[in-house]
């Protein structure tokens, strides 16, 4: 099928050279022209792993091709995905800024041939009706003929479009597999002639390297509720991660150890071993926003999200824990050198998005103290965008000259490979706080270093 794709971010980028993996022919568009030249000379805007091969596959097979031009991809494509970013905006609402001018834009473009219009946006309840408004208003600036609320099935001259709501499931750092092998594919779908697109488009979804594996399971249902699968999926999550960080602070009043009880309730196949890891908190692009913008909902009809907020409250406090952690070792932190390994919000991704790292480094430099990062793939300029006064170690170990304590904020593969030797013999002080509970304690133990890990 010929398909376009709308914003070429995380989510645009990796849907799309997937659909080309199995034989679709995608344009993607985004309007940072910036973007699009690298993109076309073969440079990705982000890290994830496995996504340069598969773009320059889809490319060199002709089956994926990229544009800065709306007018372009919306001639191309029968099937048009909106991938465009949905940031919260300060009241933790989100802004839906990008969505109202790629959908506007979409209506400008339409001629009288049908397309179903999808928003993999993370976009609020009720946007599959506003985006079909607004495609209407869109189409009403260059279709004089449009007289009313139109859509599937419209007259010649007319736009002839259904939105369907396609959700995203996927983790930064592992997108590519995560596409190819989600849980399910929800499709909110207004009509049946859009549903039978989408099963079609999504048709025998494996990868053609493991043409064996059995289908995804299809979860067809009506546009709210697939816009609601995603926030509530979501907000589960991150309620599981701040419910084990709440037992975590708990454990490590009471002298329990949060690793045996997460393991142990994990095995409770009613809750699942997945996403029960304490630590410093969760981050990234999705989370924060996406728990605050169900409770902005809740807001906007009158009902108090007391859960999510509970859910958002600990998130906050767990960082602050590690400065709480800090003081306790040091007392003084004002005039110290504390290092920090780990950048990015999640190993295997450069993303800093509401990276719990950088919000610690922002309270140590506040507090007076010198801070000194190292992050594997997170480059110096993305960092200093957020934190100008965050110095930046080419080397893990590099961090470590001069530092007071050492603070792991990202569970980095390579850290815990590290020499803990020469870890004792650069640091100045003899303080490790494990954010993430990835470092073998015993092994800082015995090199006299004091461990303090989170619930442990
Ligand atoms: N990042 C992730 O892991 C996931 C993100 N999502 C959701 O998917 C959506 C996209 O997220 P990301 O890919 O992370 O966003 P992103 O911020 O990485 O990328 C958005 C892209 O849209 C482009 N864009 C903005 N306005 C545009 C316009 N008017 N026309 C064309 N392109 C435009 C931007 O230039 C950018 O390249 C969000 O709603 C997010 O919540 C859902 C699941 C996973
Ligand atoms: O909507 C989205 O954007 C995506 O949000 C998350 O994916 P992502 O943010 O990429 O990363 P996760 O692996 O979920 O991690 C999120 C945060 O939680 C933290 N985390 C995760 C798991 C855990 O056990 N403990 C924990 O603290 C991570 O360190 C990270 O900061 C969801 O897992 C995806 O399903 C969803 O599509």
């Amino acid at each position: 099928m010929k398909v376009g794709v709308i914003g070429t971010g995380y989510v645009g980028l990796v849907t799309g050279a997937c659909l080309a993996r199995v034989g679709h022919r995608v344009c993607c568009m985004d309007n940072d022209t910036a973007k699009v030249d690298r993109l076309k000379r073969g440079i990705m805007p982000i890290y994830e792993p496995g996504l340069e091969e598969l773009v320059r596959q889809g490319v060199e097979e002709g089956l994926l091709e990229f544009t800065d031009a709306l007018a372009a991809v919306v001639e191309h494509a029968e099937v048009l995905f909106i991938t465009v970013g949905t940031p919260s905006r300060p009241d933790g609402s989100p802004d839906l800024s990008a969505v109202r001018a790629v959908a506007r834009g979409i209506g400008q473009h339409l001629d009288g041939r049908y397309r179903v219009i999808v928003n993999k946006s993370t976009v609020p309840v009720g946007s599959g009706n506003w985006v079909r408004m607004l495609v209407e208003d869109g189409a009403r600036k260059t279709v004089p003929a449009l007289t009313d609320g139109g859509g599937a099935g419209a007259q010649a001259g007319e736009p002839d479009f259904n939105v369907v709501s396609n959700p995203e499931f996927l983790r930064e750092g592992s997108a590519v597999w995560d596409t190819f092998h989600p849980d399910r594919i929800v499709i909110g779908a207004e009509s049946e002639r859009a549903e039978q697109v989408m099963r079609e488009l999504y048709r025998h979804w494996v990868s053609p390297d493991e043409p064996e594996r059995e289908p995804v399971p299809l979860v067809v249902t009506d546009l709210a509720s697939a816009e609601m699968i995603k926030y509530a999926a979501n907000a589960f999550l991150a309620t599981k991660i701040s419910f084990i960080n709440e037992i975590a602070n708990i454990c490590e009043r009471v002298g329990a150890d949060v690793s045996r009880v997460a393991q142990a309730i994990g095995l409770d196949k009613r809750i699942g071993n997945q996403f029960l890891n304490a630590g410093a908190g969760w981050g990234g692009s999705c989370f924060p926003k996406d728990v605050s913008a169900l409770v902005s909902t809740g807001q906007e009809y009158g009902y108090e999200c007391a859960l999510l907020k509970a859910t958002l409250s600990v998130n906050d406090t767990q960082r602050k824990r590690i400065i709480e952690k800090l003081q306790r070792e040091l007392r003084i932190l004002k005039g110290r050198t504390i290092a920090i390994w780990g950048l990015a919000f999640k190993p295997h991704t450069d993303d800093i998005r509401s990276a719990p790292a950088l919000e610690v480094a922002n309270q140590l430099l506040n507090l007076g103290c010198r801070v000194v990062a190292h992050d594997p793939v997170v480059t110096a300029a993305q960092a200093h965008s957020q934190v100008p006064d965050l110095q930046i170690a080419d080397s893990a170990l590099g961090a470590l000259d001069q530092a007071d304590a050492l603070v792991v904020m990202t569970e980095w593969p390579e850290y815990p490979q590290l020499d803990l030797g020469e870890v004792g013999r650069r640091l100045r002080g003899r303080v490790i706080i494990d954010g993430r509970n990835c470092l073998k304690r015993e092994m800082v133990q015995e090199l006299g270093l004091v461990y303090v890990g989170i619930g442990r």
